[in-house]
């Protein structure tokens, strides 16, 4: 067992469902639309509301194909975060995002600051995504750069067919009778191989 003190990696990853909560995002940038096609691309029925006093054109016609988002053409007003679960920050503007991060925590919103790991409540991560197959990664903040060398190396050796082997388990894991120890044990002799496979 690892010693509780020498433990450095603390994020705790889950995986949310987007769609059933209220995002906002503050700032229409470059940052902005990066941080808003990330949770799009996983999430597309997201109601996500975003104010900025100026969007690039990008975020505009990029939004047209997300009728679950709201742009909103002004400065942000405390307001803004009234019935929001979830707040991204993403402004040239780097006291303003300290000022909301105090006012997010204060009414328990969890809050990701752009380029700001000490103000994130969470980061983001770098996803593989093949069918349901669904992977986060994160470098414990050390490198983006990195997670996103990691993601495209997944990517290309995950094979294709993944959605067809989960498929299939779905399958065995719907018709197997007995008991749950017994579920437990057909499906890890049904997955064996996958793993024993790519040692040998
Ligand atoms: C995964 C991804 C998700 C997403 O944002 O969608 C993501 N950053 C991505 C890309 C990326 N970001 C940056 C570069 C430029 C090169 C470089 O700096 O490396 C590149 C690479 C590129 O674009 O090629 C700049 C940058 N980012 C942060 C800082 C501040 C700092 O580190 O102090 C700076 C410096 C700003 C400056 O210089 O001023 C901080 C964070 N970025 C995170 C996530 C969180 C940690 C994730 C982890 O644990 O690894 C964290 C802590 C907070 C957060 O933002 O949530 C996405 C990859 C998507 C993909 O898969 O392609
Ligand atoms: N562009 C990048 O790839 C990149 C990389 C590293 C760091 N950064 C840093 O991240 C920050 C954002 O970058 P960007 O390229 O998205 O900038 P940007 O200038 O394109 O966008 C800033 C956005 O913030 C909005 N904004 C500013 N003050 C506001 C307020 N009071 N209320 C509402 N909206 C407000 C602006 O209207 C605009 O939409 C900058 O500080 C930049 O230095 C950017």
């Amino acid at each position: 067992m690892q010693n509780n003190q020498e433990i450095k990696n603390r994020l705790f990853p889950v995986f949310l469902k987007l769609e059933e909560l209220n995002v906002l995002l503050v700032g229409g940038g470059n940052v902005g639309l990066e941080k808003l096609s990330a949770m799009l691309n996983n999430s597309p029925d997201s109601c996500v509301t975003v104010v900025a006093d100026f969007f690039r054109d990008e975020i505009r016609e990029y939004v047209k194909g997300y009728p679950k988002v709201v742009l909103v053409e002004r400065k942000f007003d405390f307001n803004d975060l009234n019935d929001k679960d979830l707040v991204i920050l993403a402004t040239d503007n780097p006291d303003l995002h300290a000022s909301i991060k105090r006012v997010t925590a204060e009414r328990h919103i969890l809050c990701n600051v752009a380029d700001t790991p000490d103000l994130c409540d969470f980061y983001l991560g770098s996803i593989v995504q093949k069918g349901d197959l669904k992977i986060g990664i994160s470098t414990n903040g050390k490198s983006p750069t990195m997670a996103k060398r990691m993601r495209e190396f997944l990517d290309d050796i995950i094979p294709e067919n993944i959605q067809q082997l989960l498929d299939n388990l779905r399958e065995i894991r719907k018709s197997i009778k007995g008991d749950f120890q017994e579920k437990i044990r057909v499906l890890n002799e049904v997955t064996e191989s996958m793993v024993n496979e790519r040692k040998s």
